[in-house]
Parts: C-alpha cells; structure tokens; sequence
C-alpha cells in the first residue's frame, strides 16, 4: 500500500500524451493542438472598411460641405483594389477594400447623396476606420501555440488562419468494464432478483469525456473468470487505458487485477492509503494502462475523479496537473478528526464556504449526487471548526 501522493505521481509519470493525428476543423473541437498553428496569410489580407461609408482623400474635405463625385463601389471580397483619383470618393461597405490613395472612411449616416454625389457637411471625426493590411496577424504568425485547448474562441483563430486540418493528439481510447454478477442495465435492475443497476461506468465515461477521452465502450460483466480474462483481452486489443470497476478487493469473486493477471499485468501501484478507494489499483499490459476502481460507487467515483481524470487529460495533452489544483477554503461546519488513512470526504459549497456532508458512505450514490468537492484530510489531522481552512478540489 502506498500513500496519495505517491500514487498520484505514478499516474502523472504515465499522464503524456499520446501521439498526434490529423483532424478537420470540423471535428477539431476541444481537442489539443500539437503544434503550433500558424496563420497561412495576413488578416486582413488588404486595408479594408471597418465601416459602411464613402472612402476620401482628407484634402477633399478640407473645405466642408463637399460634393465628390462616386468612382467607384466597393464591397467586401471585391478582389482588386481601386484606385481613388483625387476630388472623388468611393462607396465603400464593412470590409471592403480601401482604395488607394483613400486616407479615411466617413460613416454613412453624415454623409448625403444626390445622385451619383456624395454630400459632405459634417466634420468626419478622429477615426479612420481603416484596418489595416496585417493589423489582425500577419502570415508566419503563432495564433495557437502547442497545447491549445480548442475551445470555442480558439477554434474561430484556427480557421481564420486559413487552415483546413490541425495536428492534435490523439485522443486516448478508454474502454470500461463493470465486473459484478448483480450488476443489470439501468432499468431492468428491479425485474430481477438480487440485481442493482449498474450506475458506475456511467459516471466513470462521463467524467472520461470530459477529460479528453474516447470512450470506445462500455461493457457490463459477470464474475466468471474465462469471461472476464476474454474481456480484458479484447479491451487491451482496443485501448490505451482500460478502467475495470469492482472485484478490487479482496473476496472470494474480486477478479478485477486476476483477469489481466495471464495477459502480462504489471502492477505500478496496488492498494493506496485512502479512503475512501483503498482497493484503487493501477498497472500495464503491454502498451496498455489498466486502472482498477473499487466497486462502491462513492468510492470508484472518488478515486477516478482523483487518479482518472489526471491521466486522462494528460494522455489527451492537457495539464494533468490542473485536475489536481487543491484550493483553500473557510469551513462554515465542522469537520471531525482524521483516521489513519488519508480522507477525502465529500463536501458542498455553502454560504462562500465548505461544509461536509452529514453521509460519507463509500456506497453513498444519493450523497455522491450532490456533493460539489472533495475536502482533503491528511492521516492524523485534528478535527476543525467553523472557520477554519481546508484543501478542496472541484468534484
Ligand atoms: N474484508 C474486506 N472487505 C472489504 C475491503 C477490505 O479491505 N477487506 N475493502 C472494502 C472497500 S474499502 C471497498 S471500496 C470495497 C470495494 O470492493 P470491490 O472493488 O471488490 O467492489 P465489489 O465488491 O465488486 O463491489 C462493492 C459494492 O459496490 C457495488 N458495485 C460494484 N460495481 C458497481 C457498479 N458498476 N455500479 C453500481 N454498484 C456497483 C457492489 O454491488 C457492491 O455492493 O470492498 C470492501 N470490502
Ligand atoms: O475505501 Mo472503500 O473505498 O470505502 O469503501
């Protein structure tokens, strides 16, 4: 058995990522960039408008009002750049080009028309209303540097660099098995006797998505080792993390580490000194990692919450390390002295604070639902009262 950190700094040496792939932009969201994205060209690509008006010679309005005849139109996409002689001015549109020769745009709504004239009476104020050619990013320009989240905002840059395919890391496939003879699939579970549904893996792929990961599948599973060993077999064949649920522990049908066992399992950690999630194990088979969750669902959540979810985002290429950003906050109940193993109990946001909650079973799938953090005790910690501070982590 070994303690929280130790367990935690084996799962970050195996959190990184994995190799990339090519994706269209299409299918690019919130993957991670592996390298940076640089812009194919410059943005804009020419000065254009920033508004809809008449392009000038600022010599013509010298003297106000002015009558300038209308050369010529421009419209954004207009592929060409006119030319504006002097003592004319161009109708120009929100991101057209700006002829040259032009030194500003003057709005529409002060300028006047009679005919094919515009009638200028209004000084044109301060702004040109001309973006440059390049004022955006130039071409050669990092708009996204490696390590790009694409979120929603990013992905606009990433298509404004005029590009149609980005390198990302491949996402890590994640296979999750459910091993248990009463497990039943969510809305039989009460037509038959002694069965439970099966509510783990949900929770477990949900948080995986979340994550980074491609869940491949989910696969509910009988306590009967030749099924459970062709099991894992397949899954290994499939993914690079292999998260089996249940038989962790130590009775008499707890095959979770046996069924990997004759297909090569190395185990890197087995058993850790928490609570709850004692039985978490986590090990190798081939190119293959394994991860064991308690059954409990209090527990199998906790531990992929707090090993899972790290080494997913690191294999995927984020920073495992932001999962694990414990913060400090003021305690508005009591919390109880500490046992020997380290706790992570779960807790609510309240009035700007934290408080435990009143269950902390590690079966507990109604308190599971409403707990908003984990609240970190180490081994031995004195009980705490309201106001003080405690280490939490989102949950
Ligand atoms: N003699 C000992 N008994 C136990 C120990 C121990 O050290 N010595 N450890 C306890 C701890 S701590 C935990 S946690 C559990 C974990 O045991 P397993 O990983 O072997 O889990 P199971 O026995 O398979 O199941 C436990 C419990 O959870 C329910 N379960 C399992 N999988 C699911 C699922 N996918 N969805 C919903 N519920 C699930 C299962 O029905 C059991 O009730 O062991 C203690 N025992
Ligand atoms: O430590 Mo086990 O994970 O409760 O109940």
């Amino acid at each position: 058995m070994i303690d929280f950190d130790s367990a935690v700094a084996l799962i970050l040496n195996e959190a990184r990522p994995l190799p990339c792939e090519s994706v269209a932009l299409e299918g690019a969201a919130d993957r991670v960039l592996a390298a940076d994205l640089r812009a194919r060209g410059d943005a804009p690509r020419a000065a254009v408008s920033a508004m809809d008006g008449y392009a000038v010679r600022d010599a013509d309005l010298a003297t106000l009002p002015a009558r300038l005849p209308i050369a010529t139109v421009a419209f954004a996409g207009r592929a060409d750049v006119p030319v504006l002689p002097p003592g004319t001015c161009a109708r120009v549109f929100t991101g057209g080009p700006v002829p040259h020769g032009a030194d500003r745009i003057v709005v529409q709504e002060i300028v006047g028309r009679d005919g094919d004239l515009a009638l200028f009476e209004a000084p044109p104020g301060p702004a040109s209303h001309i973006r440059a050619a390049g004022s955006d990013f130039r071409a050669g320009d990092t708009l996204l540097p490696a390590g790009t989240v694409l979120g929603f905002r990013a992905i606009v840059a990433a298509a404004a660099a005029d590009v149609a395919a980005l390198s990302v890391v491949r996402r890590p496939r994640v296979v999750i098995l459910g091993t248990g003879d009463e497990l039943a699939e969510p809305g039989r579970a009460l037509e038959t006797p002694g069965s439970i549904p099966e509510s783990v893996s949900f929770g477990v792929a949900a948080l995986a998505r979340q994550c980074g990961a491609e869940v491949l599948a989910r696969r509910r599973l009988t306590d009967t080792p030749e099924l459970l060993e062709a099991a894992a077999r397949l899954a290994l064949a499939e993914a690079d993390l292999v998260v089996v649920t249940g038989g962790a522990s130590v009775g008499e049908k707890d095959y979770a580490r046996s069924m990997f066992a004759p297909l090569g399992l190395e185990l890197i950690f087995s058993k850790v000194a928490i609570k709850p999630g004692k039985p978490v194990w986590f090990g190798r088979v081939g190119g293959a990692l394994v991860l064991g969750l308690p059954g409990n669902p209090t527990s199998a959540l906790v531990t992929a919450r707090l090993f899972m979810a790290p080494l997913v985002a690191g294999l995927a290429g984020r920073d495992p390390a932001a999962l694990l950003n414990w913060r400090d906050m003021i305690l508005t109940a009591p919390l109880k002295p500490c046992g020997d193993r380290e706790t992570f109990e779960r807790g609510r946001l309240v009035d700007g604070g934290v408080a435990g909650l009143e269950v902390q079973d590690s079966a507990t799938q109604k308190a599971l639902a409403i707990a908003d953090v984990l609240i970190r005790r180490r081994p031995g910690a004195p009980g705490l009262g309201v106001g003080d501070v405690a280490a939490v982590l989102d949950f």
